[in-house]
């Protein structure tokens, strides 16, 4: 007999079942068959049309705030899937424990055809609701999942084809799930696997996260995996184990059940590893493994951020061209190679150096940002280096570890490297050679253990000519560069600008942009790059009631005229907020993105032109 194509077997599949009552098994996989059953016994009628309605805005935003945490964990995730997925044609969502969808970031076509049928923010597609679905069966399963097409519940999601894996804590509760979608027609290889290799880095990042200072015994067949999220974790208190992640898990041969049960004795017969050894350990079973202890010797240290920004609005995105880059320099920072970030005003360096962070190695410890320009000469190296109690005038009496000593065991961001004072120089490359920090005012040296990442505007090569800059320390610093291109350099400065729109949430918001506007505003000049595409993206987001959608009558008056080849003189008539805008703008040009500079030109502070871009 003829075999059936894999479309003709879920038809004849959905027959028997929906319309006989049959169990087809061989024609569907049994767990989607299993997912039908209890989908029909729980009264869900698979021929009428499912009724998803999208939560209230307010609501929605109440929900993600309360889920901030997670969706800050899964960000490098979501972000890294989302440049496959936007090239793929496809979406990356993430939902809370319950499958309601709390983002879905991709490819702007598909994400309109998946809203239409509800797969979008503020709706949940747990199994009750939505009937057979990855994200909702994965939570039901415990497991990831694969959906595609008409093994949905519902008929109008069989265009879909989607893969789900939940995301566990470290006590085997799911604490969300990560999905990417796609059209049903394209047949989307390694998905679930990219979606699993990803809640894997999640999860590894979360255990660290919910036992900071605690001790953690990690293990694995292959040493070469220890310190990877490949190795197992486990957690005992009192001799029991409390804690485990998923390899913990595979590797020993047990399931979640087993915490809280199962002691120390029951799994090895070797006693603990002391705190920092690695050693060959013997389970109950015979197996070798080599394993590792922390010490419980790691403090928090409190993260110091001079430029610290608001939570909200803080996710990034990333150009494709960008994203790599930064996969690459994520290599050299784990290797402890120094990164210089060059780039216009606003392109995003204090970003891309965050993001640089939360995806290396140290993403546990502190990110610490030092921006050289703003801090008063006198007081930077007191504030770098940190003083002995009493070491000048108005010093605090107990001393002060110093921004150094802080960034310990993660990342110190240089933000104006330019503008560091020569004499901080030589003391910083003495730091960076000898890894340790001498306070002011004496006292025994500190070692540190930081990574790098300094950013300029400027050219430092031309301030190492003019000697302003010490060429030792610049070629200490510039192992590597990155170059971050001005918005109007972006490869798709189209994409770039809808990317931006979904990172602030505007299509959450019911708001659209039309492709004029896009198009219009792809051809603007952007001295401001992405803070002021930002900046002018939130404002006519905040403007617009939901369900508009945006042309370019609701840009900025000043942003509305068509490009002129050659920059205009400033003009002296019209509205003051719009003279004012383009006089910045044009100082910004002509300083090359040197903001400090175009602020001295103007008379007036860099805070004050940064203001006035993100109006
Ligand atoms: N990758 C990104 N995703 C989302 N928003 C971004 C991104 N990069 C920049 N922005 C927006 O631009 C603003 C400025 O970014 P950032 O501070 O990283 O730029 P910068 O190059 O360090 O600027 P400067 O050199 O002037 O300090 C951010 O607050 C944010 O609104």
């Amino acid at each position: 007999m003829r075999q059936l194509s894999s479309s003709e077997a879920i038809t004849v599949a959905r027959r028997r079942f929906f319309d006989g009552g049959v169990a087809p098994h061989g024609l569907v996989p049994e767990n989607i068959l299993a997912s039908w059953r209890r989908c029909a016994e729980s009264g869900l009628d698979a021929a009428a049309r499912p009724v998803l309605m999208p939560m209230e805005r307010h609501a929605l935003s109440e929900r993600q705030e309360r889920h901030e945490e997670l969706r800050r964990l899964c960000r490098p995730e979501l972000e890294s899937l989302y440049a496959s997925a936007n090239q793929a044609g496809s979406i990356v969502i993430l939902t809370a424990a319950d499958g309601l969808i709390l983002d879905a970031l991709g490819d702007a076509e598909f994400l309109t055809k998946a809203a239409r049928v509800a797969l979008k923010p503020g709706v949940p597609w747990s199994e009750a609701a939505t009937g057979t679905n990855a994200i909702g069966t994965a939570i039901v399963e415990r497991r990831a999942v694969e959906v595609r097409g008409q093994e949905h519940f519902y008929r109008p999601h069989g265009m879909l084809s989607c893969s789900a894996s939940p995301i566990f804590d470290p006590r085997g509760a799911v604490v969300g799930v990560l999905d990417l979608s796609g059209e049903a027609s394209i047949r989307h290889l390694h998905a679930l696997g990219m979606v699993q290799l990803a809640v894997e880095q999640i999860e590894y990042r979360l255990f660290e996260r919910q036992f900071p200072g605690a001790e953690i015994v990690r293990f694995q067949h292959d040493p070469e995996l220890l310190g990877t999220p490949r190795e197992g974790m486990v957690v005992f208190e009192n001799h029991k184990l409390v804690a485990a992640n998923r390899q913990a898990l595979r590797l020993l041969g047990l399931d979640w059940n087993e915490l809280g049960r199962t002691r120390y004795d029951d799994l090895f017969a070797s006693a603990l590893p002391r705190p920092g050894d690695t050693v060959g350990m013997r389970c109950q079973t015979g197996e070798l493994l080599h394993a590792r202890r922390e010490a419980s010797t790691r403090v928090s240290v409190p993260v110091r951020q001079p430029r610290a920004k608001p939570a909200r609005n803080a996710v990034s995105v990333f150009a494709p061209e960008i994203a790599q880059a930064i996969e690459r320099h994520v290599r050299l920072l784990d290797a402890d190679i120094p990164t210089l970030l060059q780039g216009e005003t606003g392109t995003g360096k204090e970003r891309v150096a965050r993001e640089l962070h939360r995806r290396s190695a140290r993403a546990t410890g502190p990110f610490v940002a030092v921006n050289c320009a703003a801090l008063p000469e006198g007081l930077i190296e007191a504030e770098l280096f940190g003083y002995q109690a009493g070491a000048f005038t108005g010093a605090r009496k107990e001393g002060a570890a110093g921004l150094l000593r802080d960034a310990d065991g993660g990342v110190l961001f240089l933000d104006e490297l330019g503008d560091m004072p020569l004499t901080l120089q030589s003391r910083f490359l003495r730091v960076l050679q000898e890894r340790e920090v001498t306070p002011l005012g004496g006292g025994r040296p500190c070692a540190v253990d930081i990574a790098v990442i300094a950013a300029t505007h400027q050219d430092l090569t031309l301030a190492v000519a003019a000697g302003t800059f010490r060429a030792d320390l610049y070629y200490r610093i510039a192992q590597a560069t990155m170059c971050l291109p001005a918005l109007r350099d972006h490869a798709s400065v189209i994409a770039t600008i809808r990317a931006m729109w979904l990172a602030i949430d505007g299509d959450e918001a019911g708001v659209r942009l039309s492709d004029d506007l896009v198009e219009h505003m792809a051809s603007l000049p952007w001295p401001g790059n992405l803070r002021q595409l930002v900046g002018v993206l939130r404002s006519m987001m905040v403007m617009a009631d939901a369900g508009r959608v945006l042309g370019i009558v609701d840009l900025p008056a000043e942003l509305r005229a068509p490009v002129q080849s050659r920059p205009a003189a400033v003009p002296t008539e019209g509205r003051l907020d719009i003279i004012e805008q383009q006089a910045i703008d044009q100082a910004i040009a002509q300083c090359r993105g040197n903001v400090a500079a175009a602020a001295r030109r103007l008379g007036i502070s860099r805070s004050t032109i940064y203001r006035k871009l993100e109006r």
